[in-house]
């Protein structure tokens, strides 16, 4: 695993951006913050379009005091918002476009095997010979991932990749997203100011604020950290084991990312497919809680939970629950529900989780 290692510090009129650590060599590694908090400019840093400070991936300097190895020969691949794709060409001739360029940048590009994989993944090889101004906006996305993954990049770079969708054509790229592991191994960093993006595609979590490193780490564990108010919720991760036949996915929990729980969920995910690794934010606002298993309630999802902790937020209190397998789980209610149930640290009771409140 090649770790990508930032020691960074830039000025840009009043803005700074001092950062020093080091990104996962592989996965996807999601640059989150609120707009200003210098996401983009991070990227350009990584990309070789701004100068400010040493990067290494692995062994490989790519920037230091004394050198700086250009943008064009940085042996990674950026896709932006917009897809940037040649007009003037067609599908095919964008792809080839790229891969005759990935020489320059010291990349062999994937094999004819892989490639096809590639083009399969995306669903492109009914495309390749459409003009790109015949494209949507997320098949032209679709495009733009194709034509860097397929120059075997060691990095690759996502800048709000799917911020100039509407939401529709959102939600069809997402999926495409969520399965590149299967055609790329190497680390992924996203830009996105959505948490939801965020949410279904990272494996970990880089915050930004105001040009510093807010918090770093497992994407459950930084998001169960930040301080989201009326977000405030929890990840939940699993693998999609049935999609029903009124269109509920039912996920099975693994409770650390990786190892297979007892706990399962519905939620409404259409577009995932039996055997998909699924996340699943649960707010805290949409959890409520009984003492005993409700059989005759709407609600789909009952979960056996432990009390941990009861902190006062506001208003209301915000409960740490734990899953069997040790997931967090987090509810809000009102100091009035807290009284009446009589809820206390050690507790086991019930958690209820409408199903359509689950955005997978
Ligand atoms: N060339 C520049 N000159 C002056 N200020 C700059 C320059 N480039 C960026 N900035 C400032 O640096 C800060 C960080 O910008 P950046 O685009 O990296 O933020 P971001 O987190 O990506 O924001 P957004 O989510 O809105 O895209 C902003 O305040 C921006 O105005």
């Amino acid at each position: 695993m090649t770790d990508l290692h930032l020691n960074l510090d830039l000025r840009r009129g009043d803005f700074r951006l001092q950062l020093n650590t080091a990104l996962a060599g592989q996965g996807v590694t999601a640059v989150f913050g609120p707009s200003g908090c210098g996401k983009t400019t991070l990227l350009r840093c990584i990309a070789g379009l701004e100068q400010g400070g040493e990067i290494r991936l692995g062994d490989e300097i790519w920037s230091s005091a004394r050198q700086s190895l250009p943008a064009h020969r940085r042996p990674l691949a950026l896709v932006f918002q917009d897809a940037g794709l040649l007009r003037h060409l067609n599908v095919q001739g964008n792809l080839d476009y790229g891969v005759k360029r990935a020489g320059k940048r010291g990349l062999t590009p994937l094999p004819a095997k892989q490639a096809r994989q590639v083009l399969e993944l995306l669903d492109l090889l009914p495309l390749l010979q459409r003009p790109v101004q015949r494209l949507s906006g997320g098949e032209q996305q679709r495009v733009a991932l194709a034509r860097a993954l397929l120059i075997n990049p060691r990095l690759l770079l996502l800048d709000e990749p799917l911020s100039a969708l509407d939401s529709a054509r959102k939600q069809e790229v997402l999926p495409y997203l969520r399965r590149l592991h299967q055609v790329y191994q190497g680390p992924i960093l996203y830009v996105s100011h959505a948490l939801e993006e965020v949410v279904q595609l990272a494996d970990q979590l880089l915050v930004l604020e105001k040009g510093t490193l807010k918090d770093q780490g497992r994407l459950a564990d930084v998001l169960a950290r930040l301080s989201l108010g009326d977000e405030t919720g929890v990840v939940l991760e699993g693998t999609v084991v049935a999609q029903e036949a009124d269109g509920l996915a039912r996920l099975a929990l693994t409770a650390d990312g990786t190892a297979a729980g007892s706990a399962e969920l519905l939620l409404s995910a259409p577009q995932a497919l039996v055997g998909d690794h699924l996340r699943a934010r649960v707010l805290a606002r949409d959890v409520s809680i009984s003492l005993s298993r409700a059989d005759d309630s709407s609600i789909l999802n009952i979960l056996p939970v432990r009390v941990e902790s009861l902190s006062q937020s506001g208003v209301s209190v915000l409960l740490n629950l734990r899953l069997p397998d040790g997931e967090l789980l987090r509810a809000r209610l009102t100091q009035r529900s807290v009284t009446q149930l009589g809820l206390q640290a050690g507790m086991s009771v019930w958690a209820q989780v409408k199903s359509v409140a689950l955005a997978g």
